[in-house]
């Protein structure tokens, strides 16, 4: 679905429509890949490589995605007004990312918790969302809170819980070369500043109820 030629990675978007397989940027980010390649002593016209500039070039492009949504627009687009009143969680919601001062990725996991105030929003639009931040060049504390921000402007509830758990390769593969260090950041509005309301989401996100 994404790899082929033409592709427009962005079909199962469906609502956004963005052609990031710009064939001028592949082109010229493939040009640059391809000194570095040389640059590492590669020898970039043996079969292997022939088209792995190319290659990088797509899969860079995809990695940065996010830059070309918008955030907003998709929680909107599927807001419904409703009377529920008490936690939503939407747990274990895969991340990966790049981070921005070594572009080496770091992913983990994202729980997220929001109390309705007249609207619920579609379950789906909230990994979306993720996506939308993740898909770009990051640190996680800033991830996180873009998450908590975009929920809380758009959909206004009465509180956002977000809780990002996160390995960074950079810290795993290459640097410090800590292999099980894992980084935990957290934002929050509204009712989870009330230490009820935050215990029974932390409560929640540890619990284990479908392993
Ligand atoms: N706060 C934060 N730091 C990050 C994140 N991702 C990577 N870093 C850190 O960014 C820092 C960059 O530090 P520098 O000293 O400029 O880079 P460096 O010489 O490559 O550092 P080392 O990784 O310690 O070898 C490192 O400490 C990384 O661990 C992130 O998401 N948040
Ligand atoms: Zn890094």
């Amino acid at each position: 679905m994404i790899h082929s030629d033409n592709d427009d990675f962005f079909e199962d978007s469906g609502y956004i429509k963005i052609d990031r397989y710009n064939q001028e940027r592949t082109t010229k980010i493939a040009s640059h890949y391809k000194e570095i390649l040389n640059e590492i002593g590669e020898d970039t016209s043996r079969d292997g490589l022939l088209k792995t500039p190319e290659r990088y070039a797509k899969a860079l492009q995809f990695l940065t995605h996010g830059y070309d949504l918008n955030a907003e627009e998709i929680l909107r687009s599927a807001m419904f007004e409703e009377e529920y009143s008490q936690m939503v969680i939407v747990k274990d919601i895969e991340v990966y990312s790049l981070c921005e001062h070594h572009i080496i990725p770091f992913f983990g996991k994202a729980h997220i918790a929001y109390i309705p105030n007249g609207h619920i929003v579609g379950l789906s639009k909230i990994p979306r969302i993720v996506d939308v931040f993740a898909r770009r060049l990051q640190v996680q504390e800033r991830l996180t809170n873009e998450i908590r921000d975009c929920i809380q402007n758009t959909l206004n509830p009465a509180g956002v819980a977000v809780v990002l758990e996160c390995k960074h390769m950079c810290m795993s593969m290459r640097g410090i070369q800590k292999q099980n260090s894992v980084t935990t950041t957290s934002a929050f509005t509204g009712e989870f500043a009330n230490d009820r309301t935050r215990s029974e989401f932390l409560r929640l996100i540890a619990a284990d109820l479908y392993k």
